[in-house]
């Protein structure tokens, strides 16, 4: 039952659900006997209809069906039935999917790559080839033959030549409904104030036409359909210029792929291949050995290849080819890819490690460093693996590269670790460090455990067009979850660390197109992912961590477009209460009584409120990240408040500071477990 402290007349709502259907969380399947449907509540008042047939309630033509584009262009997944939404397969979210799935390394057809263009180049060793594909948005028809690579000859950047099929594969049309489209507040980025604190700041550029980029870096950005950068664009793309290295803390869905990305091309476009050093053998242009000039690492694997997909737009027709490694696909197709040419890696930590050590990696030439979702690379699971690959393998040291680390979070003990990877570095803040976009509508809702289901099914009820992203805390209660939906008629699947990465891609595919308009997941895509139509996400169970939280509900309210987070609260949620009142309050949402009501009761059991900049870091209760000491939130540079700096006020405009003392003496933390990415991603 609902307890009175609902908002917005919420709580009268859900007792008559609660009534309408069962005491047993809504259409919740029971423990036994026959089990009860869900009801939705405009169909409430009329007389109850038969059980549903099982097959029969996995058949979707209600308001979902075909609302949404369902345009599919997987080479081998399921196609709508002709007669509307068809339902997804029983097992769609567990497993057993007979269609290939989609992605860089999901089939046959990503492998390839389709460049016309012959590379004469000879500095890295790779392939010259004729034809083929090379993974990219679509497969069907492996990328489009005549696409085209360009070259660099005689110290000059050629250009490939434009393939109408080939863009329309990497960019959409114009009405493309998996395009993101920006939205009514793509320019109120603009207003947004922006901080940077740092030595001898660069002013950042004002628009693409005045920034002297490259113009073939310039063409693919407008084919992009990008016509104004967004602030972190902005600053990145100067800095990128100076050779700047930069910790960037924009929101979410505020384009910070593109605030690495633009820098890194810009810059080799103009400069060029890196010749092999010398050190590197006998013969090093005979070897499968690849040589990339970039890096970016990034935490999960749907997010490394969303990152290659971008990469790949900006860098048609150029002389740099990316390339894109992750767990939990066939290495051998991968190790083919980079035979294949890898001048910007995108790469999760462990698949990485594994291809250095079987030395068909190397980092000697990497002069660019990206860490994206950066706060989540340094933490716990992953530091390791990135001081190895940073610090233990060849990579160039932090002042003969650049090092970017970018994220919409930005917490203060992981400030102070980044410090051992950046020179010299720019601290720039698009808006408060870990704040939640204003685009985004947060509501929270008090609904106890045993409410939940019935709460999300009047929610989904009531969603209209929109794709749903549920997050849960645990792959059970995913799984669990959707069958849950799927009983009740609701075309769902699930995303978690549980699922093969071939069911993984394919999730994500069906929820993308809209045939499976919901999707159930756990942390694993928590960040960066970027999928339009987004319209709403639902916290069914809440993060512990309120940076996990800023990161979940911006999946929605993207590119200047508006979106709606509700999430369930409950007394098991108290220890985010306080951090969440600081963070509605930032984003000029309404804030529920019964949050304050929460933390008064907590601090009258002896507990302290835990504001930002306060000594805990979210809040969590137990496991593993309370092991480590927690320093509080950053919403700062942390080199401006820390005694003994010389960082000490905030610089809005420029102008110089002297060096930050060293970091050394503030990392304090103790050495954690060692993680691959893979076994961290299993934690979600
Ligand atoms: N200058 C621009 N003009 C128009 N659209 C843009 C621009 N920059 C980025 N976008 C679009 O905005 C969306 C969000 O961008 P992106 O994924 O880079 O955000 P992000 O800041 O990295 O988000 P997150 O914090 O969730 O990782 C993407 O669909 C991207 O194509």
């Amino acid at each position: 039952m609902t307890t009175g402290l609902g908002i917005n007349g919420s709580s009268d709502r859900r007792n008559a659900n609660t009534n309408a259907n069962s005491t047993n969380a809504g259409g919740a399947r029971p423990a036994g006997g026959a089990p009860k449907r869900y009801i939705p509540p405009h169909l409430r008042a009329k007389a109850p209809t038969a059980p549903v047939d099982k097959n029969a309630a996995l058949e979707r033509t209600a308001s979902w069906s075909g609302n949404l584009p369902a345009r599919d262009r997987s080479p081998s997944a399921e196609r709508p039935a002709p007669s509307g939404f068809s339902r997804a397969p029983r097992d769609d979210h567990r497993g057993g999917s007979s269609g290939e799935s989609r992605g860089p390394q999901g089939g046959q057809n990503w492998s390839a790559r389709s460049d016309s263009m012959t590379r004469t180049t000879t500095w890295s060793g790779r392939r010259d080839e004729k034809s083929g594909s090379y993974g990219g948005r679509s497969s069907s028809s492996g990328m489009s033959r005549g696409g085209a690579f360009g070259m660099w000859a005689n110290g000059k950047h050629v250009y490939g030549q434009r393939n109408e099929r080939t863009e329309i594969e990497l960019y959409g049309s114009p009405d493309d409904p998996e395009r993101m489209h920006t939205g009514i507040n793509f320019e109120k980025y603009d207003e947004i104030p922006v901080d940077s604190s740092g030595n001898n700041i660069p002013k950042p550029i004002t628009n693409f036409e005045e920034a002297d980029l490259d113009p073939l870096l310039r063409e693919n950005i407008k084919l992009s359909g990008y016509t104004v950068p967004t602030p972190v664009q902005k600053w990145s793309i100067s800095l990128g210029r100076e050779g700047r290295d930069m910790m960037a803390c924009a929101q979410t869905g505020s384009g910070k792929t593109g605030g690495f990305l633009f820098p890194i091309l810009n810059e080799s476009f103009r400069t060029g291949p890196a010749e092999i050093p010398a050190t590197e053998g006998r013969n090093p242009y005979r070897s499968r050995k690849a040589y990339p000039i970039a890096l970016i690492l990034s935490p999960t694997r749907e997010l490394t290849s969303q990152i290659f997909l971008e990469a790949r737009k900006f860098c048609y027709r150029s002389w740099v080819r990316p390339c894109v490694v992750y767990g939990g696909a066939d290495i051998g197709q991968q190790l083919r890819q980079v035979e294949r040419g890898c001048d910007v890696l995108v790469a999760t930590p462990g698949r990485l490690v594994d291809l250095i050590e079987r030395a068909r990696i190397s980092l000697c030439n990497i002069r660019y460093l990206v860490l994206d979702e950066a706060d989540r690379m340094l933490d716990m699971g992953f530091e390791p693996q990135i001081r190895r690959i940073v610090e233990q393998e060849d990579m160039p040291g932090v002042n003969e590269r650049q090092t970017l680390m970018f994220s919409a979070t930005f917490p203060r003990d992981i400030q102070m670790l980044a410090q051992d990877f950046l020179r010299d570095y720019i601290f720039l803040t698009v808006g408060r460090v870990g704040s939640a976009s204003e685009n985004i509508t947060q509501r929270i809702e008090f609904v106890e455990d045993a409410d939940k289901l019935s709460l999300l099914l009047d929610l989904l009820e009531s969603n209209g067009d929109c794709l749903t992203l549920v997050f849960v805390e645990t792959k059970r209660m995913a799984d669990r979850l959707t069958d849950d939906l799927l009983y009740n008629n609701i075309h769902a699947s699930a995303i978690h660390g549980d699922r093969t990465q071939r069911e993984r891609e394919r999730a994500l595919e069906n929820f993308r197109t809209g045939r499976t308009p919901v999707l159930v997941a756990t942390a694993v895509a928590a960040r960066g992912l970027d999928i339009p139509n987004v319209g709403h996400v639902i916290n069914y169970d809440l993060p512990t961590d309120v940076d996990e939280y800023v990161h979940r509900v911006g999946r929605t309210g993207r590119a200047g477009n508006t979106g709606i987070a509700t999430s369930f609260f409950n007394r098991n949620n108290h220890n985010i209460a306080r951090n969440l009142i600081d963070l509605l309050e930032e984003a000029n949402q309404e804030i529920p009584s019964f949050l304050g009501v929460i933390v008064r009761e907590r601090s009258g059991f002896g507990g302290r409120g835990r504001g930002r900049g306060g000594f805990s870091r979210g809040g969590g209760s137990g496991g593993f990240r309370d092991q480590r000491p927690q320093y509080g939130r950053g919403d700062r540079d942390f080199r401006q408040s820390h005694g003994g700096s010389n960082f000490g006020s905030r610089n809005t405009g420029g102008g110089s500071r002297n060096a930050p003392s060293s970091s050394n003496s503030f990392n304090t933390m103790p050495p954690m477990p060692s993680m691959d990415s893979d076994s961290k991603n299993s934690w979600f």
